[in-house]
């Protein structure tokens, strides 16, 4: 059987809530996402608790900082072998490779380009030309240089980042299946089968599955879209 390219993202920091949430929806995901808000609570005690559970662990912590802080965190991460860890692409070259030279063996060491939650606008705002797409383009180059493994980026430009990188790892939040209310703090979103008709290696889906009055039912209700 083919594991689900669903990962859900298990964003609180409720562990008995988290744990409830990992039961109910382990037969209809492929793995967990454990973020900034699940490691502040618990930390890498909690994600040892969360690892237990037997599903792959995502690790996603968004690592961006000078490139011996970055390894140095991700050494002190390496015990808990997560499947797939985070770092901002923003962070530049030589962090991301060190961070890819201090990972574990067999864990996948991914960039996040452009926040989903960004749009032309906040780029603008920050400094940066107003165009996701380009700016999308040029980090998943230089997480490929940097000898990652893939990127995060939205559903509206894995396809072009895929065309750059063809054996790359595409990891696409914002995902939000077609009958949802609302995009919350999301900006570039898309639904999970267009998603994966666009090129994503794996989804990674919070509140639409988190917030369901029943998370397995949405869930499975997602998968069947697939
Ligand atoms: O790295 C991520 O996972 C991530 C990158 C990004 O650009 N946007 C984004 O939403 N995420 C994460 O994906 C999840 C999206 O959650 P929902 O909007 O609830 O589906 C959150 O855990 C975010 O931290």
């Amino acid at each position: 059987m083919t594991r689900s390219p669903i990962y859900v993202a298990i964003d609180t920091p409720d562990i008995a809530r988290a744990r409830e949430i990992a039961a109910r929806v382990r037969n209809h995901v492929g793995g967990i996402k454990l973020g900034l808000e699940f490691f502040s609570a618990h930390g890498q005690a909690g994600v040892r608790e969360m690892a237990a559970l037997d599903l792959p662990v995502f690790l996603d912590l968004k690592l961006h900082d000078i490139p011996n802080t970055v390894a140095k965190a991700v050494q002190a991460l390496a015990s808990l072998k997560p499947a797939i860890l985070t770092v901002h692409a923003a962070g530049g070259l030589a962090m991301m490779e060190d961070a890819k030279a201090a990972a574990p063996v067999g864990t996948k060491v991914v960039a996040v380009t452009v926040l989903t939650s960004l749009d032309g606008n906040d780029l603008d705002s920050i400094g940066v030309a107003p165009d996701t797409h380009a700016q999308v383009e040029r980090l998943t180059l230089l997480a490929r240089q940097a000898g990652l493994d893939g990127v995060v980026c939205s559903g509206n430009e894995v396809k072009a980042a895929r065309k750059l990188w063809p054996q790359g790892f595409f990891v696409v939040p914002g995902i939000r299946p077609a009958d949802g209310n609302g995009h919350a703090d999301q900006k570039r979103v898309m639904t999970p089968r267009q998603a994966l008709d666009q090129g994503a290696s794996i989804l990674v889906i919070g509140r639409p599955i988190t917030q369901a009055d029943d998370p397995d039912q949405a869930a499975r209700a997602i998968e069947a879209t697939l």
